[in-house]
C-alpha cells in the first residue's frame, strides 16, 4: 500500500548524503539509499537532486514505463502542498508487488510467443520441406 505520510521540502532537504537519500518525484516522497548503487544512471546524478525535488530532471531523462513504476518502491510519503490530483493518484496505485508482477507477467508472456517463433516455425518449415522431398522422390 502507498505510503501516506507528508512532508515538508525542508523535512526532505534533511535527506541528501550517500547515506540517507530521499527525493521528490511527482509528489511523491521517495527514500532511494538502497536505490543509489543500483541506479543504471549512476549515483552522483541522483545525488545531485538529493533533497529536493526531481520531477523535471526525471522527466528530461525520459525514463521508461518500468523505472516510473519503480518509483512507487522507494515511496515513504508524500510532499505536503501536492496538489490533490497527485495525492490521489499516489494513493490509488497499487502495491508495487502487483505492479512488478504485472510486469513479470507481461515479460513471460513475450518470451513464449518468442519460444513459438523460434522453435516451431523452423520446425513446421522442415516438417514440410521433408514432406515435399517425400513425395517427390
Ligand atoms: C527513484 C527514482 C529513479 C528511478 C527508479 C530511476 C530508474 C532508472 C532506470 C531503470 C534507468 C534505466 C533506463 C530506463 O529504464 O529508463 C535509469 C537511467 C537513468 N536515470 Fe534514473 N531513476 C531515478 C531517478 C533519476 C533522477 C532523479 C535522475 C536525474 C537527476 C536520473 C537520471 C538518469 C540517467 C541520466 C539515466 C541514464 C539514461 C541513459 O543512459 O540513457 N534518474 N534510471
Amino acid at each position: 500500500m502507498a505510503e501516506r505520510r507528508v512532508f515538508t521540502l525542508s523535512q526532505v532537504a534533511q535527506h541528501k548524503s550517500n547515506k540517507d537519500c530521499w527525493l521528490v518525484i511527482n509528489g511523491r516522497v521517495l527514500d532511494v539509499t538502497k536505490f543509489l548503487e543500483e541506479h543504471p544512471g549512476g549515483e552522483e546524478v541522483i545525488l545531485e537532486v538529493a533533497g529536493k525535488d526531481a520531477t523535471k530532471e526525471f522527466d528530461v531523462i525520459g525514463h521508461s514505463k518500468a523505472a516510473q513504476n519503480m518509483v512507487l518502491k522507494y515511496q515513504v510519503g508524500v510532499l505536503q502542498g501536492a496538489t490533490v490530483q497527485e495525492v490521489k493518484d499516489v494513493v490509488d496505485k497499487e502495491s508495487d508487488t502487483k505492479e512488478m508482477s504485472a510486469f513479470v507477467i507481461k515479460e513471460s508472456a513475450r518470451s513464449k510467443s518468442l519460444v513459438f517463433y523460434e522453435f516451431f516455425v523452423p520446425l513446421l518449415v522442415a516438417a514440410l520441406y521433408f514432406g515435399y522431398r517425400c513425395l517427390t522422390y
